[in-house]
């Protein structure tokens, strides 16, 4: 089984309390894990499997933590042809730029060659303010593409 690297961005600790969870269902399931919060270009292995959770702050915006890590991809152009990521944003649909954070690191990774694995899902924790309840079946359907 592939060892996943998760990378979350988190202000308040909402994605990284959800990624610890994530943590535990891919173990459970046999898979090795690297957790990461909020890493920068230089602790990443540019290769293998990602599955990147980051929450939404300002006005769409990354958090703070994940911040550096999109301006060296954006700076230092990785070839990242070799990862292969999954998606998964935490916001709050009444903010105008719903989970606008992992739309923009999404697009990030895949302009640098990342191939994505599954469509990205977006949870919107004013419906969903235990976010592990609308992962589950999304998590079941990515671990299947290993
Ligand atoms: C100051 C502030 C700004 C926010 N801005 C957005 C936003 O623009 N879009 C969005 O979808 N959610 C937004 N949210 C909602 C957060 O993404 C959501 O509460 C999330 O669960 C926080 O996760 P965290 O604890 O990991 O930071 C905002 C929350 C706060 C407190």
């Amino acid at each position: 089984m592939p060892n996943i690297t998760l990378i979350t961005g988190s202000t308040l600790g909402n994605a990284e309390d959800f990624a610890e969870y994530l943590t535990e269902k891919l173990q459970l399931a046999g898979f090795s894990t690297t957790l990461l919060h909020g890493p920068n270009l230089d602790e990443l292995h540019l290769s293998g499997q990602w599955l990147v959770i980051t929450s939404t702050h300002g006005a769409g915006e990354l958090p703070d933590n994940l911040q550096l890590l999109s301006t060296q991809i954006k700076q230092q152009k990785p070839d990242l042809s070799q990862v292969y990521f999954g998606a998964i944003g935490l916001g709050d649909s009444s903010y105008d730029q719903f989970c606008g954070a992992i739309k923009k690191l999404e697009q990030q990774l895949i302009a640098r060659g990342a191939i994505q694995m599954g469509e990205k899902l977006e949870i919107d924790v004013a419906k969903y303010p235990i976010p592990e309840i609308a992962a589950e079946k999304w998590l079941i359907d990515w671990m299947a593409k290993f």
